[in-house]
């Protein structure tokens, strides 16, 4: 940020609105106050509006600030499009478990929300990733430019929901149903099933219970039928 105009301790500031905002978002909340980000965030609404008023005409006065745009303008400024973000489908057990495991510690890529039908989980958040109804799907993905879906919905919706996906932009699904789904050629799915996992290392350690040329860790279902096949 350095080549910017922006003073430094306004741009430290700029994640922190990021954050709330998304929050915002995820609530459906489509206008914000200064006084109530000031509240929200323990500072000052002066400051807020100066932080702001770098950034050019995002809001005007007694009317607020748009919270769609500002999420977008920010998340622009910050670069957040260097990270490749990932939406999950299906926040049961496994994709609870999913939405826990930060991807984004160690790899650019950041599951930003989550989707399920269950009004229960719709507006909650799991570990600061909000959950989202269905039918707000293509305006999520759309901020977010969000290619690829994590799909981990119960398997008689599975291919109704990655049709779904097709159609709101997802152009890649990592697929965790056991369900073998079926999508236009430009869509890319890849299967995950530990059930096949699990029976490949057992077959092998059957089949081939001492075979010293095996080498282990490099087996996985891809290869399976090939290496059955000797
Ligand atoms: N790949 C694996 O290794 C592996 C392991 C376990 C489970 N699974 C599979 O993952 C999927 C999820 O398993 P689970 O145990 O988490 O199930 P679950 O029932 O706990 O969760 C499914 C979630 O999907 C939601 N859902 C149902 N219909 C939906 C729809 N039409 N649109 C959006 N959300 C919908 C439900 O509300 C629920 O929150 C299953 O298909 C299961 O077979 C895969």
């Amino acid at each position: 940020m350095g080549e910017q105009k922006i003073p430094q301790v306004t741009a430290k500031r700029l994640p922190l609105y990021y954050r709330y905002l998304e929050k915002l978002h995820a609530i459906g909340k489509q206008r914000v106050s200064s006084a109530d980000l000031s509240d929200a965030l323990q500072i000052d609404p002066a400051t807020i509006r100066r932080d702001f008023s770098y950034l050019g005409e995002l809001g005007k006065k007694g009317y607020g600030y748009n919270v769609t745009y500002l999420l977008q303008f920010l998340r622009d400024f910050l670069k957040q499009d260097e990270v490749t973000n990932v939406v999950l489908v299906g926040v049961g057990n496994l994709g609870t478990a999913l939405l826990r495991y930060n991807f984004y510690r160690s790899h650019n890529t950041k599951i930003v929300a989550g989707f399920d039908q269950d009004p229960a989980k719709i507006g909650t958040d799991i570990d600061g990733i909000p959950v989202y109804s269905m039918d707000r799907l293509q305006e999520v993905i759309q901020l977010h430019n969000v290619e690829v879906a994590i799909l981990t919905v119960p398997v008689n919706v599975a291919q109704s929901t990655a049709q779904f996906l097709v159609e709101a932009g997802i152009r890649g699904i990592l697929n965790f149903t056991p369900a073998r789904l079926t999508a236009p050629p430009q869509v890319r799915i890849h299967n995950i099933d530990l059930t096949i996992e699990l029976q490949t290392l057992i077959y092998f350690l059957k089949n081939f219970p001492s075979d010293e040329e095996a080498e282990p860790g490099e087996t996985n279902a891809l290869n399976m039928k090939e290496t059955g096949e000797e």
